[in-house]
């Protein structure tokens, strides 16, 4: 976890930027911008609608990107936008966190993966990816993440090969604990027997997961979610896990705010990093600056544009509230 901590010190800023787009959330000139190009390229013309989708992905994550990139010191794709359209969604994805990563980023991969120990393991080669059997194999990586989101649901097991691959990559794994959904009460307040929560069960296994892997800051590798929309549970849990970095998302579009998630920072103003998706990625549909009939060209600098504006408010209503 050093090198973001690090990173967000070097930005004095403790957000991350949510690459989540969406057929709604891209320009549409823009989308249209890239038919010659695709047409050319793709033989199945069945695949066109798709490839163009993922081409303008991409090209929007870039436009972004560059707009943010001395601002914040981490980005956030979210793999299920680019799965939705397929292979082509895919190979934007990675696109992005490589093209991220050349420009300085951290790339926090929310993959979402879970499984048995056996497939842990190949979900793993997202953080180093597997060639060859045993001894073999030539570490190489292939997805350009810098971290990745896991599901604790099948217990140590299943999350011990990230663990593994993390160290073993320099690289981290952020655990759900407190998810920022509505429904998430239904099995992470569940009392159990010890006069606990569920969710608060779960956090003592993450923090003794990443146990033996403390950095230089004093978190490890093994990092929390924790909703942006629980304030309360999440200040509880800053207590309960001092060695555990918390990814905060629910700022912004699901309501959480730079006051809510305060508590969820060290007595250093460390600890956390927290997330916006739609409210930057989405900024540029609140200007009222955009027009139909704008260049593509234009209508991704107005992206661009609301981006940094959204990025830099952010920034700036967590120090009032964070820096205290
Ligand atoms: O793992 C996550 O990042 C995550 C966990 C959680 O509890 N809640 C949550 O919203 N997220 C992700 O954070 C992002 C939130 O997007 P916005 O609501 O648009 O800011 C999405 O990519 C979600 O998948």
């Amino acid at each position: 976890m050093d090198r973001l901590i690090e990173a967000i010190e070097n930005a004095q800023n403790p957000s991350v930027v949510g690459l989540d787009p969406t057929p709604a959330l891209v320009p549409p000139q823009v989308v249209a911008s890239f038919a010659d190009e695709v047409r050319d390229s793709v033989e199945d013309p069945a695949e066109i609608p798709a490839a163009q989708l993922a081409v303008a992905y991409f090209e929007f994550n870039r436009a972004i990107i560059d707009a943010v990139a001395d601002i914040v010191p981490a980005v956030k794709p979210q793999i299920a936008m680019y799965e939705a359209i397929g292979p082509a969604g895919v190979d934007a994805y990675t696109m992005t966190c490589e093209y991220a990563q050349q420009q300085g980023l951290y790339v926090l991969g929310d993959i979402k993966r879970g499984d048995i120990g056996s497939t842990a393991a190949a979900y793993a080669g997202h953080l180093s990816g597997v060639t060859g059997s045993d001894g073999e194999a030539q570490p190489f990586d292939p997805w350009h993440e810098d971290a990745v989101t896991v599901n604790p649901y099948l217990g140590t097991d299943g999350i011990t090969p990230f663990v593994d691959a993390a160290a073993a990559a320099d690289k981290d794994i952020f655990v759900l604990v407190r998810t920022s959904n509505p429904s998430s009460k239904e099995l992470q307040e569940l009392d159990l027997a010890d006069g606990g929560k569920l969710y608060e069960h779960v956090a003592d296994l993450v923090e003794g997961w990443g146990s033996a892997t403390i950095g230089s800051h004093g978190y490890s590798r093994v990092g929390a979610v924790v909703g942006a929309t629980h304030p309360e549970e999440g200040a509880a849990l800053r207590e309960r896990m001092p060695r555990t970095f918390f990814l905060v998302p629910g700022y912004g579009a699901q309501g959480g705010t730079a006051a809510g998630v305060a508590g969820m920072f060290d007595k250093n103003g460390s600890g956390a990093i927290v997330n916006s998706s739609r409210g930057i990625i989405g900024a540029w549909k609140k200007t009222g600056e955009y027009r139909d009939d704008m260049s593509a060209g234009e209508a991704l600098d107005l992206v661009a544009s609301a981006a940094r504006r959204a990025a830099s408010d952010m920034r700036d209503d967590l120090r009032v509230n964070v820096y205290r």
